[in-house]
């Protein structure tokens, strides 16, 4: 039984016995006249929380300001790892049949469904455990604890790696990367190194700024290119994301190595399809060789396996081409581009294997991202022609001149932009779910989590339930607006900070995410005035 008071709260504060220890009942108790039920899953920690939430009648308390509770009674009170509810893993073939085709129950295509489901079915923190070739996955929908994994985060965050990259870049062609392999796939101190030398460069607003101009130049282009492929009805053709794919290749060469590339041209060089093409290929691949059938770990020649041999042959394409664009960028050099990202990491350390690899990093991830994202963003406004409408009165307002050039001043003013760009990556995010590696033991959700288990952050499914985020089903961008002309209703301007978080959180953040909100809100714009 844990009891205590709090002077500060009066005599009715605190008159509630919780007890620890019993897994499947309902505590009950009464606090100042009013009685609450208390799951009896729940671990001290979140009962204690709970009883302030109630005394205070508000959902989110500080446990820490209000009540210390020592650091080993969250230990000694946490349950065990092996009672984290999850589906039963069968002898011998443990839980890696569920993800085979015809076999199995989830489609590894649909990773969100499958994340709603064991939502659904298992609560707000599921195992799935006994997976062959990885370890266990760790699903959690609950924003507070997001929160609590985050807030321990330490110097060297570990996001679970995608072990096929590692090979590529620590084995197949260790001789190429060597020591510096980026920061995708990368971890320890070879990533603290290289994250914090490049993190100067790409998220620092005086060079994101300094390409504005370049970026909103790209956007015409592309908004040009609409107006040429659209065909006697308006429509574009239904490979409009490929048009997508080629703007944001052409943005990201600008941005990575001052090159522009010509992808939306009619006669555009074949190596920039075949770049977007094996960028598809590797993320379409990495679900497969990772979850669904991760056989080539314990193989000699992993290579003797086709799904991973089309995957190697995808990285080596993106190196390859990379590599060709990077070496024409190096003898074209503009010494004028101060400014630009290749230069400052040129200058970073004299050595340009550092522009070589991080163009790599950002070639690998800076592309399906972006224009996924304005897929989404542009498919909502269309959805939803009310809210395009308050977007194109304040494009107008902010932009009377729609030929005027863009400048810092006027992208901070399009809030409802924003607020569109917001809106549509909770309820789409691009990632899915983000996730980090416990680098020690930690308690989650009451539970006792040891080092090495793949937590996986469910905000896919969390931002699009009604708990966390009201009139959730609904494309409200209004939400995200400081003056939110629903400010009344408190529930619908009011979300926990963790709930969504599009480009991650912490020193592992998103190491491109200035340039991609650069980029995200120039087109749309472009797009939409
Ligand atoms: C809508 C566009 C984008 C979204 C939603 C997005 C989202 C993310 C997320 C969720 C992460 C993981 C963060 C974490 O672990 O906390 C990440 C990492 C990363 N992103 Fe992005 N990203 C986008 C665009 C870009 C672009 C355009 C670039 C490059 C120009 C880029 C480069 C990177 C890199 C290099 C990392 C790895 C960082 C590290 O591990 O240290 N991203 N991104």
């Amino acid at each position: 039984m844990v009891g205590g008071s709090n002077t500060e709260q009066g005599e009715n504060w605190f008159t509630a016995c919780v007890s620890a220890g019993d897994s499947d009942s309902f505590f009950f108790g009464e606090i100042g006249g009013e009685c609450f039920s208390i799951n009896g899953n729940m671990n001290i920690a979140k009962r204690l929380q709970k009883i302030i939430a109630i005394r205070n009648k508000s959902s989110v308390v500080n446990l820490d300001e209000v009540f210390q509770i020592p650091e080993e009674n969250i230990w000694r009170n946490a349950l065990p790892y092996e009672q984290i509810p999850g589906p039963t893993a069968l002898p011998i073939l443990g839980n890696n049949w569920r993800f085979i085709p015809y076999i199995g129950p989830y489609q590894i295509e649909n990773l969100d469904k499958i994340s709603k489901d064991l939502y659904q079915h298992y609560g707000s923190i599921v195992k799935i455990d006994k997976l062959f070739g990885r370890p266990d996955m760790l699903f959690v929908f609950d924003p507070d604890e997001i929160e609590n994994v985050f807030r321990q985060e330490d110097a060297m965050p570990h996001r679970p790696a995608m072990p096929s990259l590692n090979y590529y870049k620590h084995v197949y062609r260790k001789e190429f990367f060597g020591e510096d392999a980026g920061v995708i796939a990368v971890h320890g101190e070879k990533w603290q190194k290289f994250r914090s030398k490049v993190n100067k460069v790409m998220l620092q607003p005086k060079i994101t700024k300094t390409y504005i101009k370049p970026i909103e130049t790209i956007a015409m282009e592309f908004v040009q290119r609409i107006d040429k492929i659209r065909d006697s009805n308006n429509e574009v053709p239904s490979d409009f994301l490929n048009e997508l794919h080629k703007w944001s290749l052409e943005s990201v060469a600008k941005i990575a190595l001052d090159v522009r590339l010509g992808c939306l041209e009619d006669h555009a060089n074949p190596d920039t399809q075949k770049m977007i093409d094996a960028v598809n290929t590797f993320f379409i691949n990495v679900p497969m060789l990772e979850i669904r059938m991760p056989f080539w770990r314990v193989l000699k020649n992993p290579m003797i396996y086709p799904a991973f041999k089309t995957y190697i042959n995808a990285l080596d394409t993106i190196r390859e081409i990379c590599m060709k664009y990077v070496e024409a960028a190096l003898e074209n050099r503009n010494s004028e581009e101060e400014q630009s990202v290749l230069q400052k990491v040129l200058r970073l350390d004299n050595n340009t294997k550092t522009a070589v690899i991080l163009a790599l990093d950002m070639f690998l991830v800076g592309i399906d991202t972006t224009s996924n994202a304005v897929a989404s963003i542009l498919y909502q406004l269309a959805l939803h022609q009310d809210k395009q409408q308050i977007l194109f009165e304040e494009l107008a307002n902010v932009l009377p001149d729609k030929n005027s050039e863009f400048d810092e001043r006027k992208l901070d003013q399009m809030v409802y932009l924003k607020a569109c760009i917001k809106e549509t990556l909770r309820k789409y995010p691009v990632v899915i779910g983000n996730g980090r590696t416990t680098t020690r033991d930690l308690v989650i959700g009451g539970y006792h989590i040891p080092k090495g288990v793949q937590i996986i952050f469910q905000h896919c499914v969390i931002s699009n339930t009604e708990k966390y985020f009201a009139r959730c089903d609904e494309y409200v961008p209004e939400r995200w607006l400081k003056s939110c002309p629903y400010e009344n209703d408190v529930s619908l301007s009011k979300h926990h900070p963790f709930a969504s978080l599009p480009f991650g959180y912490g020193k592992r953040m998103c190491l491109g995410r200035r340039f991609a909100d650069l980029e995200i809100q120039t087109i749309i714009a472009k797009v939409c005035i």
